[in-house]
């Protein structure tokens, strides 16, 4: 069994405050880590005893044993799901990167504690071999589900895969990237759930269900930023929320 929880709670620096997850009501006896940020605001005037509050995002994670934590984030194209990973992966430590010296079109970020891979890098037709075929990325034909099984099974049992590359800018396979055991393993794609042998390794489950205006909005957004690389544009910051479902995974045994 494992269990996530995400919150935040504003505290006043003068009076600190302890939050206690716990999972007793549960009955759970399970290791737990626990992962802490904070964002420093003003709230009100200095004068009038206001000052900087601290608002802390606690993300607590826990599973069984030492084998690595499986998060499986799932989303349509251009739903957000880079930039939900890069935010989140910052929580768990340090910034994510592409793997140094290796394919500069890779699609996996490691940081500290995470390693994110993308499911696209799991197609079986490239994009010739799409259009031949008059599928797209999406239908389930198009992608090799007994590699994904196999290689995120091998990964939660300590062992390191050489995973296969799409290339988004040739559209082509490349050839395979290693990828070794983090503690925190995030499989990010269009099917984390499809295939149930896929779905019964993750952890922890995560929908980002966007509506199609918004999700039209930001297709609009990124390709406008694209033709405009020259020209720095501006960031719409975070007026646009995400709903975002998670989803509670029963799949480690205690
Ligand atoms: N919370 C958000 N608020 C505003 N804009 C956002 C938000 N999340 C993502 N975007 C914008 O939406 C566009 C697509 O985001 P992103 O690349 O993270 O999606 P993706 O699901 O990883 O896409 P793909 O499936 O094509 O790889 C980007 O222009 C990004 O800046
Ligand atoms: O992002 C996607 C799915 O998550 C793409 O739609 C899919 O991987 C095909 O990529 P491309 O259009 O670069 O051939």
């Amino acid at each position: 069994m494992a269990i996530c929880s995400a919150h935040t709670t504003t505290i006043s620096l003068r009076s600190p405050c302890t939050t206690t997850v716990s999972n007793a009501a549960a009955g759970l006896v399970q290791k737990q880590v626990i992962f802490l940020t904070s964002i420093n605001r003003r709230s009100g005037s200095r004068r009038r005893g206001g000052g900087v509050s601290r608002t802390l995002l606690q993300v607590s994670c826990s599973a069984d044993g030492n084998k690595p934590v499986v998060i499986g984030l799932a989303a349509d194209s251009g739903c957000g799901k880079s930039t939900f990973m890069r935010r989140l992966t910052s929580v768990f430590g340090g910034a994510a990167e592409p793997p140094r010296g290796g394919n500069p079109d890779s699609n996996t970020l490691i940081s500290d504690t995470t390693t994110v891979i993308c499911l696209d890098d799991y197609h079986s037709l490239d994009r010739t071999g799409r259009k031949e075929k008059g599928v797209t990325a999406l239908d389930p034909r198009a992608n090799n589900f007994d590699l994904m099984y196999e290689q995120v099974k091998a990964i939660k049992q300590g062992q390191a895969v050489q995973k296969p590359i799409y290339n988004h800018v040739t559209g082509l396979l490349d050839p395979p990237e290693l990828i070794t055991p983090p503690k925190i393993f995030v499989i990010e794609g269009l099917h984390p759930m499809f295939d149930e042998r896929v779905r019964d390794l993750l952890d922890f489950s995560i929908y980002l269900d966007i509506s199609d205006e918004v999700k039209f909005a930001w297709k609009i957004q990124s390709v406008g930023t694209a033709l405009k690389a020259s020209r720095p544009a501006s960031k719409p910051g975070n007026q646009i929320s995400m709903h975002i479902l998670i989803r509670r995974s029963s799949t480690l045994t205690p």
